[in-house]
């Protein structure tokens, strides 16, 4: 019988563990995951990404829902574990239920610090360390203007970077008179300093704060001195603390982390702790290079096999704001027994300088160019002596010019990406053996750069020096679907044209994927593909679609689901209501709830409710659940408002009719108001149309979400027929020329305005065909609510019986 491994923590640490034992010993465990956070495991470095418009939320998902599924994992996403007991041997969670365990792995990560300060529980005052802190900073951006940071370190610095791109004047508050007075000696600190004022941020250094002000929102700061500034939003970046509670209830030894030995052992038999809530020797590591480390012993003493202790981690760190280059390892400041080369060219903005006892490298700062992080980092770790030739490749400002390269240097074992412990010889290997070829490609299969990126310049170099005169820089810039295959979006799609395929399975066969089972992000992409290329010949395939798509609802958080039917344009009856009234009271819906594109959301509904409501309501999908054509949000228009000028509720209706049902790259929203006033917001949705004098003007590519953009102005056009027109052959343009996954907001930038421009209007001939592929592929909708409701063997086996272990049923899948 297998052992039963709980882990605590669906953060990176404990996540990574899972994954290597996966790897070493795929059946030796059945595998429960606890965690707090109602998302599957994310990337938390990449959060400063996000926040700085970088990267979209989807994106940092490390592992979704269906990678727990597929591995057998059960999940309990959004649930606290509270108690251990370790006697039973079994822990408990805060909504009751309890799980045994032989194994159990702690990885409870950290708690932000919160400085105590009178006020402190004012609105508008948070910490940066999570998808929810990130969201109230975007959220917040949209309001207020006056952003402060307090704590110049690594994450204050980050945080203060992505408020500054969300266009908020920042302040960030520091205690000392230099920032990241951890990492950086006095020098390069000030070089920092001039560099991020130039960049627009305000500092006020060796600043104590002693009250938040406001009445129930932050409205300043006040400091030790007297003085004072406003802020509508403050970020606290102080530093953080292991989240140790858990343990010390249970009765684990503690002292300021989860007391470990070279093993990853606890003071009690097969409890073990990894990661940020781990002390080992005395140390707390907050960066995700020791974990792994942490987490490759751990994994193979859980797998039974032999391995070297884990005896401590020398650590770097790289601070990720764009157009800074900072690197920092080991020792930094002077000491008695110490000595230093420095070099600083200022016309340059470089500054390096190395710390060495007994003339050993003992540790380093870079300023300006970074491109010898990799070696020093190396020499560091092994303490090594100073040589000339090291001496003269550091002693130049521009490393071309040092005749050593540090590629060249480096030994095949040596690490590359310290984030995800990828060495030179694993990325030589996959540009020999499976013909690598691009940073893009060697980020998805080796994992190397996939987390700050701080590697990634290393990785390029390793590219150049391996094909020379092969690596072709641009063609290196191709970017695969996923690291299932080396093939971009097009060229799949021009394979599932030529070679005529029509299944997913059938096109990843005959395209030789490296993963035959495809993964999360190709297979529900290549059914996508397959519908738009053959969208009568191909045959839906449910099981490569996403969650909420395979059963047509929103999953909750609470285990849930959501149900929104369609209404036409924003527009009921009351007979609708009634019957919606009905079926919310019979099936005790927890909320109705008005959405913000105008539908009503019974939120709550268990999941065998779900066909016997959708067939008692009687009314379409309305697809809120699915990338594909969401609502039409209207405004009431020439027939109610006097400054009406069209009829924006018929438009909307007509436009969501038409369009309804109809499967594209990512959600697209719509809106049709009857005057620029714009009540229906047309300017933040994927489409929006405005009525005006004489007609309707047609706009593209808004988006009012974590990255909000203005929607790009397309045509004016006269009549709605021609609004039905140009918005069809826009819609079926975006369906054939986008990346799934991809919004309209994205596309738009990628391919540019104009390239759409031409397609949709100016070239009459190309509209004229994509309007006759789009019909194509409108006679073929059905509506997914009717077939569920009506087929009782699928009703039976999705709704009825559990396909998707509890785990997976928490969180909303499609839409972080
Ligand atoms: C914005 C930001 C940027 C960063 N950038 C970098 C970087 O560039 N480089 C770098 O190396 N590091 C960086 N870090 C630090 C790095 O993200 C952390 O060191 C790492 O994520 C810690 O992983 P962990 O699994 O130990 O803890 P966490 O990621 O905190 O995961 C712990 C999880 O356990 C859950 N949990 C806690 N208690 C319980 C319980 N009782 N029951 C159930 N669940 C529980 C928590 O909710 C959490 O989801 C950054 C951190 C932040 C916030
Ligand atoms: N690029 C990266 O590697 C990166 C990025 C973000 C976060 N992280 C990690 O996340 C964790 C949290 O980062 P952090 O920057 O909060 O921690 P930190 O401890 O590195 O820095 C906190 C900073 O806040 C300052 N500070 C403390 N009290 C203050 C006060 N009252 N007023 C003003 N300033 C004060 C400290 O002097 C210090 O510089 C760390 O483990 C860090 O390594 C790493
Ligand atoms: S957009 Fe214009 S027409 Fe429509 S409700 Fe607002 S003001 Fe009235
Ligand atoms: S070092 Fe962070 S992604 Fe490679």
């Amino acid at each position: 019988m297998k052992k039963k491994l709980v882990l605590v923590g669906n953060g990176m640490a404990g996540v990574n563990v899972v994954e290597h034992v996966l790897k070493l010993a795929k059946d030796q465990y059945e595998i429960t995951i606890f965690g707090q956070e109602p998302h599957p495991n994310y990337n938390r470095i990449l959060l400063s990404s996000v926040l700085a418009g970088d990267t979209e939320m989807e994106d940092i998902i490390l592992n979704d829902w269906d990678w727990y599924e597929k591995n057998g994992i059960t999940l309990y996403a959004g649930h606290e574990v509270t108690r251990v007991d370790t006697e039973k041997r079994k822990v408990y969670t805060d909504n009751g239920l309890s799980v045994p365990y032989d194994q159990l792995l702690l990885a409870t990560g950290s708690h932000p610090l919160m400085l105590p300060l009178p006020g402190r529980e004012k609105d508008g005052v948070i910490a940066f360390r999570d998808m929810k802190d990130c969201e109230a900073m975007v959220e917040a951006s949209r309001k207020y203007k006056k952003a402060a940071v307090i704590g110049g370190g690594l994450l204050g610095l980050e945080a203060a970077r992505g408020l500054l791109n969300l266009n908020m004047d920042v302040s960030v508050i520091h205690l000392f008179d230099r920032l990241m007075e951890r990492q950086l000696d006095r020098e390069a600190a000030k070089m920092l300093q001039a560099e991020l004022e130039r960049q627009g941020m305000r500092f006020l250094m060796e600043k104590q704060t002693e009250k938040i002000l406001g009445e129930k929102r932050v409205t300043g700061l006040q400091f030790k001195d007297g003085s004072t500034i406003d802020a509508d939003l403050v970020v606290m970046a102080v530093g953080i603390r292991p989240n140790v509670r858990l343990a010390a209830e249970s009765g684990f030894e503690v002292n300021r982390g989860i007391v470990v030995n070279d093993f990853m052992e606890t003071s009690t038999p097969d409890v073990y702790a990894v990661g940020e809530c781990a002390e080992h020797r005395e140390t707390v590591y907050g960066l995700v290079a020791p974990h792994r480390e942490q987490g490759a012993v751990l994994a193979k003493r859980l797998c039974g096999l032999d391995t070297p202790p884990y005896e401590g981690s020398v650590v770097s760190t790289k601070l990720k704001v764009s157009g800074v280059d900072v690197f920092s390892a080991g020792e930094f400041n002077d000491q008695p027994d110490t000595r230093s080369l420095r070099i600083q060219d200022e016309w340059k903005g470089i500054y390096k300088k190395v710390l060495l006892r007994d003339d050993r490298i003992i540790g380093g700062v870079l300023f300006g160019d970074t491109s010898d992080s990799a070696s020093l980092f190396r020499w560091i770790r092994d303490r090594r002596e100073m040589t000339d030739a090291i001496h003269a490749a550091l002693a130049v400002t521009d490393s071309s010019d040092s005749g050593i390269s540090p590629v060249r240097e480096m030994e095949d074992a040596d690490q590359v990406c310290d984030c995800n412990g990828v060495s030179k010889g694993q990325i030589l290997e996959g540009i020999r053996e499976k013909g690598l070829a691009s940073v893009a490609e060697v980020k998805r299969y080796t994992k190397a750069g996939s987390s700050c990126g701080g590697c990634q310049p290393l990785v390029e170099q390793i590219l150049q020096q391996e094909l020379g005169e092969e690596y072709d820089r641009e063609n290196a810039s191709r970017t695969p679907i996923c690291s299932c295959t080396d093939l971009t979006r097009d060229e799949v799609v021009e394979a599932i044209r030529q070679k005529r395929l029509t299944m997913v399975k059938e096109t990843m066969n005959v395209l030789d994927w490296k993963n035959p089972e495809g993964c999360p992000r190709c297979r529900p992409a290549l059914n996508y593909y397959l519908g738009m290329v053959w969208p009568r010949e191909h045959e839906d395939e449910r099981e490569s679609r996403i969650i909420n798509e395979q059963r047509h609802a929103n999953i909750q958080n609470d285990g849930t689901y959501s149900v929104v039917p369609r209404m036409y344009g924003g527009v009921t009856s009351p007979e609708e209501l009634r019957r919606i009234a009905d079926v919310a009271e019979k099936y005790r819906v927890r909320m109705v709830k008005v959405t913000g594109g105008q539908r009503l959301d019974l939120l709550g509904v268990q999941k065998e409710d779900l066909p016997k409501i959708w067939s008692e309501l009687g009314m379409a999908s309305g697809h809120a659940y699915a990338k594909a054509i969401r609502t039409v949000k209207t405004c009431v228009g020439a027939d109610f408002c006097r400054f009406g000028t069209q009829n924006s509720i018929q438009m909307g209706i007509d436009m969501e009719k038409k369009f309804e049902g109809l499967d594209t790259p990512h959600k697209v929203k719509m809106a049709v108001s009857a005057c620029p006033r714009n009540c229906a917001e047309s300017g933040i949705k994927d489409l929006g149309v405005v009525g005006v004098e004489g007609g309707w003007e047609i706009y593209i590519g808004g988006n009012g979400g974590v990255n909000l953009r203005g929607a790009d102005f397309l045509c004016k056009v006269q009549t709605s027929e021609e609004v039905m027109e140009v918005t069809g052959a826009y819609l079926q343009f975006y369906r054939e020329t986008a990346e799934y996954w991809e919004r309209t907001s994205g596309w738009i930038e990628r391919i540019g305005l104009e390239a759409i421009k031409k397609a949709v209007v100016e070239d009459q001939e190309n509209c004229k065909q994509l309007l006759s592929r789009l019909e194509q592929v409108l006679s073929s909708r059905r509506d997914p609510w009717k077939k569920d409701a009506s087929d009782s063997a699928i009703r039976q086996s999705l709704y009825e019986e559990s396909r998707v272990s509890v785990s997976a049923e928490h969180g909303r899948e499609g839409d972080i």
